[in-house]
């Protein structure tokens, strides 16, 4: 029987994409590690993984067909309010890297309450996902543990740094910012289009065949070989994330916000239809500008995007990457609507992924009053709205 993984990487966020892409690469690398994962709030998917030792199949779908295997770095997954098992992985000297993936919203600053809760008593439960970094790194430190490395695969720009910068003014009101600094904090670009799960069993993930992670930063306690499923290792994230979050993620929101006015609920459907695509094209060009890449390289990644959107076979709903649009809209498309000011430009296409999104904005009220998901009566809002001006 081959031996069971040793835990070395902790998780926090057990959504699709990790299972996709963190514990996939981890499942290709040879030296095996063991990973722990945790949820936000939810107990379900947890429970689920625990009956079957971590277990799960990832299904990857191409245009023409699927291939299923079963990933088997997961070796414990935990209802986020198990804080107590939480820090006891800190507390484990063998534990070297922490990766997250807790959605744009999860990198707020702590509530109050967690600030309180770190300053009095820092083993004592927290709910932000700042405030369980901070506690695990105390709890490490106490352990007489060397430092880790911290990863985010979250979409965001600096997504290394702003992590820092959160933790360490954490830590800085609470009284502990010599375990803010007992981490190495990594900044990633990370991609593989993941719809969230719909299978009849919701352990199973669906994703493409399309896949990349670029790092960059120190690993102090060393980390998985995550470049024998093709990672990168590179100095500055920062030319590959601004092209990833611009020209996939920007075209993204604009799809997201756009589509569904025109009765478009994937990304799939909003790309097969022209008038859609002439507006990501009036994008891209717009996004494209000032990107640190050769021309040639932007129009081979830009139509390798459009294969990938038009993937007939990956339903991935234009309301879900709609979430969270303040932020999106603040890193993706400003930089660009900005740059092309100062050139002098009006940049349409720019423009146009904000009117949508102020277009938009009134349907969160709609999902509140739980009528999102009737496109047709979204369309009909959006047509009224348009009328009142
Ligand atoms: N799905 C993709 O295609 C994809 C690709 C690249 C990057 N990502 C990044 O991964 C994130 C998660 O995507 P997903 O598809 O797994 O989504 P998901 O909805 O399946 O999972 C989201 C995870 O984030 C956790 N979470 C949500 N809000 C949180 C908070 N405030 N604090 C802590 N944890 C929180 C949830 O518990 C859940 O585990 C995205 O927001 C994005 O930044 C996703
Ligand atoms: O919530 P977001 O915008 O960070 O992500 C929504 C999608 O654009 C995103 O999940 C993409 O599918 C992904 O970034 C592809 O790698």
């Amino acid at each position: 029987m081959t031996p069971r993984r040793t835990v070395r990487m902790l998780h926090l966020g057990l959504g699709g994409f990790f299972r996709a892409h963190q514990a996939w690469y981890t499942h290709h690398a040879s030296d095996r590690w063991g990973i722990a994962a945790f949820s936000n709030r939810s107990t379900a998917l947890a429970a689920r993984l625990t009956a079957r030792a971590g277990l799960y199949t990832l299904i990857t779908r191409a245009p023409d067909g699927d291939r299923s295997e079963v990933v088997e770095s997961l070796v414990a997954a935990h209802p986020g309010g198990d804080h107590a098992a939480w820090l006891d992985y800190w507390r484990q000297p063998e534990l070297a890297v922490v990766t997250l993936t807790v959605t744009e919203a999860g990198y707020a600053h702590a509530t109050p309450d967690d600030v309180g809760t770190l300053r009095a008593d820092p083993r004592a439960p927290v709910a932000t996902a700042a405030a369980r970094l901070l506690a695990g790194l105390v709890a490490r430190r106490e352990a007489g543990h060397g430092p880790v490395a911290i990863v985010p695969c979250d979409n965001l720009p600096g997504n290394g740094e702003l992590t820092e910068r959160v933790i360490a003014e954490l830590a800085e009101a609470t009284g502990h910012s010599a375990a803010a600094r007992h981490a190495a904090y990594v900044s990633t670009m990370v991609d593989r289009i993941t719809p969230y799960p719909t299978e009849e069993d919701p352990t199973a993930v669906v994703t493409e065949p399309f896949t990349e992670w670029v790092l960059a930063g120190d690993f102090p306690a060393g980390r998985p070989a995550w470049e024998e499923a093709g990672a990168r290792f590179v100095a500055d994230v920062t030319p590959y994330e601004d092209r990833k979050l611009r020209l996939l993620n920007g075209a993204h929101s604009m799809l997201a916000y756009a589509g569904p006015p025109r009765g478009h609920g994937t990304v799939a459907e909003a790309v097969a239809d022209p008038v859609c695509r002439a507006w990501l094209a009036q994008w891209w060009e717009e996004a494209s500008r000032g990107l640190d890449f050769p021309e040639a390289e932007l129009a081979a990644y830009r139509d390798a995007l459009l294969e990938r959107f038009a993937n007939p076979r990956i339903r991935h709903t234009l309301a879900k990457i709609a979430e969270n649009g303040l932020q999106k809209i603040t890193t993706r498309v400003l930089p660009v609507l900005r740059a092309e000011r100062e050139r002098g430009r009006l940049p349409e296409g720019a423009i146009r992924i904000l009117a949508a999104w102020l277009l938009h904005c009134p349907q969160a009220a709609l999902a509140d009053l739980g009528l999102a998901d009737d496109g047709e009566l979204v369309a009909a809002v959006a047509r009224h709205s348009r009328e009142l001006g």
